[in-house]
Parts: structure tokens; C-alpha cells; sequence
């Protein structure tokens, strides 16, 4: 049955879903690494891809950019898709002066400025974290092809502007290795469903040196080491 947001049956979702944030990089994977992909749902451009990598069904979607967009993605399809896993693929600004643009960071837990670590229970801020399972799995793929990957908590923010840049000294020392706008929201959603998830990242700016930023171009097709990470993850 068609929820608002995925317009397709059930079967037609992998239990294990690839989810950038962008969905011309969905489409991108569909059409790269999957085998016989197919558009299962387009509801407001947001293509979902359904095939096989590497003989494992598996679908790839996007979820759109912030934690609204990908709460309400993630929600439809751990309760009413059955999907199992979701891994994030998705970019993000450096924080630690130990990652470097291009580097993979495993977001092990992800602190966030939204209200969704604090809504559910009153007087309680919730631990947003990755499935160990599935971030063992990313993480042992990634350290084996000699990659400079990173593990460790991300900064899920809801600015990509933001007028409080003067709290990420205060964040980098504390070891938040980088700022994107997802993860906290998806590991909140897994927890809520009793599922499973994780954020892989590719390092595309660092906010103390702009020098070597990504183009939005190499944006949307550098993604080769965290999606593979993600497939391992995802398969663990
Ligand atoms: O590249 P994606 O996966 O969209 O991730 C990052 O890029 C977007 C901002 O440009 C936000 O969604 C942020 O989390
Ligand atoms: O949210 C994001 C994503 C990529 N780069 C950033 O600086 N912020």
C-alpha cells in the first residue's frame, strides 16, 4: 500500500536501503551498481531504485536534506516497507583537523542541535547512535582497502547556514569529526522503529580550510569508498 511519501506495494522495497541525500546520486547508483534497477516510486522526484548489488536485493533512495525530509523517508519505510537497514551515503563538512577533504567518516553517534533527541521523553536527551553491526561491517570493508577512513560522533545540524559557527571549536573539541544534516535524525528513527542504521560520509568542505571544498559536481559522483562501505554495512 502507497504511504504519502512512497508510492509503491511493499515488495517492491529491499529490506536493506542505500540512502544519499541527494536523488540524482540514488539514481547514480542505481544505474552504476546495482543489477536490474528499477523505479519503484518517484513521489516528488525522489526516485526509489529497487535491484540487486552484488546478488543482495537492495534499494536505493534518497532522503531529501535535514532531518524533516529524511524522518519522514526513513518512518514510511521501516513501518510500512519492512525495510531492516537503512545506510546513509551522504557528504559532510570537516570539523576534526584529522579528516581531510575526500576521507570517509563512519558516524559512530551524532549529536544534533534538533529537537529530535529531546521530544520523545520529557527531561531525557536521547543517545543517537549507528547499529554496531552494521558499522562494524562498514568500517572493517573501509580499513581494508587502506582508505583514510574515520570513526566517531558527526554533528547532525539543522543549518547548512548557520549564524553559530562559534560553537564548532567547542564541538571539535569534544571529537565531533563533522557537521552534515541527517544522521541524528535516521539513527532517531531506527531506535523508534526497532531497526537498524548508519551514516557513512564523504568529507566534501572543512570548515577550517576552504582550500580544496568539493565542486557540487564531485558532490554528487565522489562516493565510490563510503558507498562501498555502505554495502558492507548494510550486508553485515
Ligand atoms: O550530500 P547529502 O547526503 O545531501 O548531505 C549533506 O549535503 C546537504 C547540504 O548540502 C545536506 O543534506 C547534508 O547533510
Ligand atoms: O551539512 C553539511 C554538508 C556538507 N558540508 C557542510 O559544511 N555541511
Amino acid at each position: 500500500m502507497a504511504t504519502p511519501h512512497i508510492a509503491c506495494e511493499p515488495g517492491d522495497i529491499a529490506p536493506l536501503v542505500i540512502m544519499p541525500g541527494d536523488p540524482k546520486r540514488a539514481e547514480r547508483i542505481a544505474k552504476t551498481r546495482m543489477k536490474g534497477a528499477r523505479l519503484v516510486s518517484d513521489v516528488r522526484g525522489i526516485g526509489a531504485w529497487t535491484g540487486t548489488v552484488d546478488g543482495v536485493a537492495m534499494t536505493a533512495m534518497a532522503s531529501g536534506m535535514g532531518v524533516p525530509s529524511v524522518s519522514i523517508y526513513a518512518t514510511e519505510l521501516y513501518s510500512q516497507f519492512g525495510v531492516k537497514r537503512i545506510c546513509r551515503v551522504g557528504t559532510c563538512g570537516g570539523i576534526s583537523k584529522q579528516v581531510a577533504v575526500r576521507d570517509v567518516i563512519v558516524a559512530s553517534s551524532a549529536h544534533t542541535n534538533s529537537s529530535v533527541s529531546t521530544i520523545d521523553i520529557p527531561g531525557v536527551t536521547l543517545s543517537l547512535a549507528a547499529s554496531f553491526d552494521m558499522l562494524r561491517g562498514a568500517v572493517d570493508q573501509a580499513r581494508g582497502t587502506g582508505a583514510r577512513v574515520h570513526v566517531g560522533s558527526v554533528y547532525t545540524s539543522d543549518f547548512f547556514y548557520s549564524s553559530r559557527m562559534d560553537i564548532v571549536p567547542a564541538l571539535d573539541k569534544l571529537g565531533t569529526l563533522g557537521v552534515e544534516m541527517e544522521a541524528a535524525g535516521l539513527y532517531a528513527c531506527a531506535m523508534a522503529a526497532g531497526a537498524e542504521a548508519l551514516a557513512v560520509l564523504t568529507v566534501s568542505d572543512h570548515l577550517f580550510d576552504g582550500s580544496g571544498d568539493l565542486t557540487s559536481d564531485e558532490r554528487e559522483t565522489l562516493f565510490e569508498g563510503a558507498l562501498e562501505a555502505a554495502i558492507a554495512g548494510l550486508k553485515a
